[in-house]
C-alpha cells in the first residue's frame, strides 16, 4: 500500500504533493562506517596501483589466485591474542554457520594450497590482491577495510625464497618512485626470540603469544609489555633478559649474545648476503625489535617502514612453516607478505609521488543530426573494432555541448557524421589539440 504522509500545510493545487506520493526515505548516500568507494578519480589511483602490484608479480613469475572474502571464522581463530582476532568481521550466517569476512588472505592461501595438495607442483609461487575487513570500534576512527597485495612461495625452505620477495618488494617500490632513503626494511628472525625464550624454558605454545605481545613495543607501555609477558609464563629475569636483546641493531652484537651456531645467525646472515647479490643491501637493517603482530611466523621476518617515521608500517612478511600443519596440512615450509594499500598512499602524498592520472577517450563520436544517430553508431563500431575508445554521443545535442563534453572526456578526437559528408561515404575529423579539421573516408579512417 502506498504509505501516504500528510505533509500538512494545507498546500493545493500545483505545489501540493501528488496523493499517495511514494513514501521517499532519503537513503543516505555515504558508504558504511570505515569503508570507501571509488569514484572514478580513486579508482584510477587503485588501478594503477594494483596495475603496478600486478606487473612485479609478473616480472617475478608469480601466478595470480583469489579466494572468498567469506571465509569460516575458524580459519581465522588463534589463541595468540591477536588484534587481527579481536577485531573479527564475524558473524552466524542464515544457515548458522559461523562465518567471517578474511581480515587477511594468508589462511586463505594455505587453505588452498592444501586443498590442491600434491596436484600443484612446488615451490608455489602465488599472488594475489584482495580486500580485508576488521570490525573495529569506530572510536578509533579507522578503516575497516583495506586491500592488501600478497606474494607467497610454498615449499622453499632456504632463505633464498625471503631474499625473492624483498626483491619484489624493492622492485615495487622503484618501479613508483621510492627510494632507499624514503623507505627502508627492518629485518629480524623469529628465531632469535624462540633461542633466548628456550633458554629461559618458556614452553613452545606459548611463543606465538609472546610474539604478538612484543609486537606491541613502542605502541603501548613497556610496564604493560612486561605485565603481559609474565602472564604469558615469563620469569622476571628473561623478560629483562629478552628485552634486552630486542633492542639489538647489529648482526655482530646479535652474535656475541647467541652464539654463532644458531639457526637465527645463520638464516639472516645468509639473507643479508644475498641482499648483497641482489644489490639491495642500502634497503634493509637488521633489528632485532621486528616480530610482527601475526602468531604464526616461524623465522624470517620483514616490514617496509619510511625512514621520516611519520607513517605506520607499510608492508610486512615473514616466514611462517607451520601454518600448514595446523590446518591439518602437511609440513610444508612457507614465507610471504601483505602490502596494504592505505600507508603506501599516505607515503606517495608526502612524497609528491602521486601519479597524475586522468581520464582518457581517443575519439568522440557524434551525429549531425537525429537521422544520423545510426550512422555515428557505425562509425563508432568501425573505430572500436580497430581498438580504439569512442565516447558515442547518444542523443542530439548541440554542438557546443559536443565540444564541452570533449574537453571534459580529454578526446583527442572529435568525429561528426553529417549528411553531406555521409552521402560521399565521409565524416569529418577534428584533432582537438591542434584545431585541425579534415574530412576522411569512412573506409580509410584509422
Ligand atoms: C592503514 C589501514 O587502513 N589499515 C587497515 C585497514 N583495514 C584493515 C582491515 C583488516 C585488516 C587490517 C586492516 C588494516
Amino acid at each position: 500500500a502506498q504509505s501516504h504522509t500528510d505533509r500538512g500545510g494545507g498546500r493545493t493545487g500545483a505545489l501540493a504533493p501528488p496523493p499517495f506520493a511514494d513514501e521517499v526515505q532519503k537513503i543516505d548516500v555515504n558508504p558504511p562506517k570505515g569503508t570507501r568507494d571509488f569514484p572514478p578519480e580513486d579508482m584510477r589511483l587503485r588501478s594503477w596501483l594494483f596495475h603496478n602490484f600486478r606487473e612485479v608479480s609478473r616480472l617475478f613469475g608469480f601466478e595470480e589466485i583469489d579466494f572468498p572474502v567469506l571465509e569460516s571464522e575458524a580459519l581465522f581463530i588463534r589463541k595468540a591474542g591477536e588484534e587481527i582476532r579481536d577485531q573479527l568481521y564475524c558473524f552466524e550466517d542464515r544457515g548458522n554457520r559461523r562465518v567471517a569476512l578474511r581480515p587477511e588472505l594468508t589462511p586463505s592461501l594455505a587453505r588452498l594450497v592444501i586443498q590442491k595438495g600434491k596436484s600443484a607442483p612446488l615451490p608455489l609461487k602465488w599472488f594475489a590482491i584482495g580486500q580485508c575487513w576488521r570490525y573495529e570500534r569506530m572510536t578509533r576512527g579507522r578503516r575497516r577495510e583495506h586491500y592488501q597485495w600478497n606474494m607467497d612461495i610454498i615449499g622453499v625452505p632456504e632463505v633464498t625464497a625471503e631474499a625473492e620477495l624483498l626483491s619484489s618488494i624493492i622492485t615495487f617500490f622503484k618501479r613508483i618512485g621510492v627510494t632507499a632513503s624514503d623507505v627502508g626494511f627492518k629485518v629480524s628472525s623469529r628465531k632469535v626470540l624462540q633461542e633466548v625464550l628456550r633458554s629461559y624454558s618458556v614452553p613452545e605454545d606459548s611463543f606465538g603469544r609472546v610474539c604478538v605481545i612484543i609486537d606491541k613495543i613502542g605502541k603501548i607501555p613497556v610496564e604493560d609489555i612486561k605485565k603481559d609477558l609474565k602472564l604469558a609464563g615469563m620469569s622476571k629475569v628473561a623478560i629483562e633478559d629478552l628485552l634486552q636483546v630486542l633492542s639489538i641493531k647489529s648482526l655482530e652484537k646479535l652474535e656475541e649474545i647467541l652464539g654463532d651456531s644458531g639457526e637465527a645467525i645463520s638464516d639472516l646472515r645468509q639473507l643479508f648476503s644475498l641482499a648483497e647479490k641482489f644489490g639491495y643491501s642500502e634497503w634493509i637493517q637488521f633489528d632485532a625489535s621486528v616480530v610482527r603482530g601475526l602468531a604464526y611466523y616461524t623465522g624470517i621476518v620483514f616490514e617496509g617502514f619510511d625512514r621520516e617515521g611519520k607513517l605506520r608500517a607499510i608492508c610486512g612478511g615473514g616466514r611462517y612453516d607451520k601454518l600448514l600443519s595446523t590446518f591439518g596440512g602437511d609440513d610444508l615450509p612457507a614465507c610471504g607478505f601483505g602490502f596494504g594499500d592505505a600507508v603506501i598512499v599516505e607515503l606517495l602524498k608526502e612524497k609528491g609521488l602521486l601519479p597524475k592520472l586522468d581520464h582518457q577517450v581517443e575519439n568522440i563520436v557524434c551525429a549531425l543530426d537525429g537521422d544520423l544517430q545510426g550512422a555515428a553508431a557505425a562509425v563508432a563500431t568501425i573505430l572500436r573494432e580497430k581498438n580504439q575508445s569512442v565516447d558515442l554521443v547518444l542523443e542530439s545535442k548541440p554542438l557546443k555541448w559536443v565540444f564541452k563534453r570533449a574537453a571534459r572526456i580529454n578526446a583527442q578526437r572529435l568525429i561528426l557524421v553529417g549528411l553531406d559528408e555521409w552521402q560521399k561515404g565521409m565524416v569529418s575529423v577534428k584533432i582537438l589539440s591542434s584545431g585541425e579539421q579534415y574530412e576522411v573516408k569512412l573506409v580509410e579512417l584509422e
